[in-house]
């Protein structure tokens, strides 16, 4: 199917957040581009479609993004917005991401419905989450913390935690920035120290064709540097562990001038063993600094941690 000549189809999940993302992409195309046309093109995914499972249950790569990268490989859009940290390190032979918006403060909120931090929670008190990453890392802190399986969109998990199914839930700050969740009095930010975030959590990445060199020329003035380079760095970390969904792994790059710096960890999902390390290295190899530190990681014990 082809697009007419002015029109670009913007393929996206259809949930609160990821339509807010498309908007957020969508703004900057309209100003930059106002003379195309642009067409919404909302992709349900195996993750929206299975609901009521713990995502490693599902398994494999790619819940939220398969069928928008199909839609993609089949000409149906010409763009898919994604969260960075859904989109899986290994893209098909034909497919890049053409650009990474400027990223949202990357850090994970504990939300409770007192406002109390992670060291106020009662005794065994239960958090909302299906992160193992997430789950480890808290653990470390409060082995004492019982973890109940909470999918579903940002709305859904809080009215959960609304529902006393839980006595806290931990969420990525981005998602409660994007949908303007004011949840001031009811939110802990989470040191990097206690909760280091996903891969490229907090940023949104633009797919698109890699033969769609036009496009690849306009998704130029969208790509913010400093991102790409974060981005670049925590992914090549990820894709060199060849961690799946089943070992928490958590990672967060910072640039400094002309350095990156890098810190990562792989933990055990009960957070009884964390490998955890940092490297740093020029801006223009933000590749070989993520495999560095992985390389690291896996002689100091990540390796057996990975594979079981
Ligand atoms: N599939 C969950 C998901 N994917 C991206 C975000 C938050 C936004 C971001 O990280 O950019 C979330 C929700 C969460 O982790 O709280």
């Amino acid at each position: 199917m082809r697009r007419s000549k002015c029109c670009l189809r913007i393929g996206t999940r259809g949930s609160d957040l990821a339509l807010v993302q498309t908007e957020q992409v969508l703004q900057i195309l309209r100003e930059r581009w106002p003379h195309y046309t642009y067409e919404v093109v909302k992709i349900k995914t195996t993750g929206d479609k299975v609901r009521n499972l713990a995502l490693p249950r599902i398994g494999g790569k790619g819940l939220f993004t398969k069928e928008l990268e199909i839609a993609l490989l089949e000409g149906k859009i010409d763009l898919a917005v994604h969260s960075l940290k859904d989109l899986p390190t290994e893209l098909p032979e034909e497919l890049c991401v053409g650009a990474v918006l400027p990223r949202e403060h990357p850090g994970d909120v504990l939300v409770s419905l007192t406002g109390a931090g992670l060291e106020d929670l009662p005794e065994r008190a239960r958090i909302g989450t299906s992160s193992l990453r997430r789950q480890a890392q808290l653990k470390a802190v409060r082995p004492d913390l019982n973890f109940v399986s909470l999918r579903g969109n940002v709305p859904t998990r809080l009215r959960k935690l609304e529902r006393g199914e839980c006595e806290a839930i931990v969420l990525a700050w981005a998602g409660l920035k994007r949908l303007g969740l004011d949840l001031t009095r009811r939110m802990t930010l989470l040191s990097y120290k206690v909760c280091l975030p996903a891969v490229a959590q907090g940023a949104i990445g633009v797919e698109i064709r890699k033969e769609d060199r036009k496009l690849r020329k306009m998704l130029e003035a969208l790509d913010d540097p400093t991102t790409r380079l974060e981005v670049t760095a925590e992914r090549a970390f990820l894709r060199w562990l060849g961690g799946g969904c089943h070992v928490p792994i958590a990672a967060l790059a910072r640039v400094a001038g002309t350095e990156i710096l890098l810190e990562g960890l792989v933990a055990d999902p009960e957070g009884r063993r964390i490998i955890r390390g940092q490297e740093s290295g020029p801006t223009a190899y933000p590749e070989e600094v993520g495999i560095r530190l992985a390389e690291r990681l896996l002689q100091e014990g990540a390796e057996e941690l990975l594979r079981g």
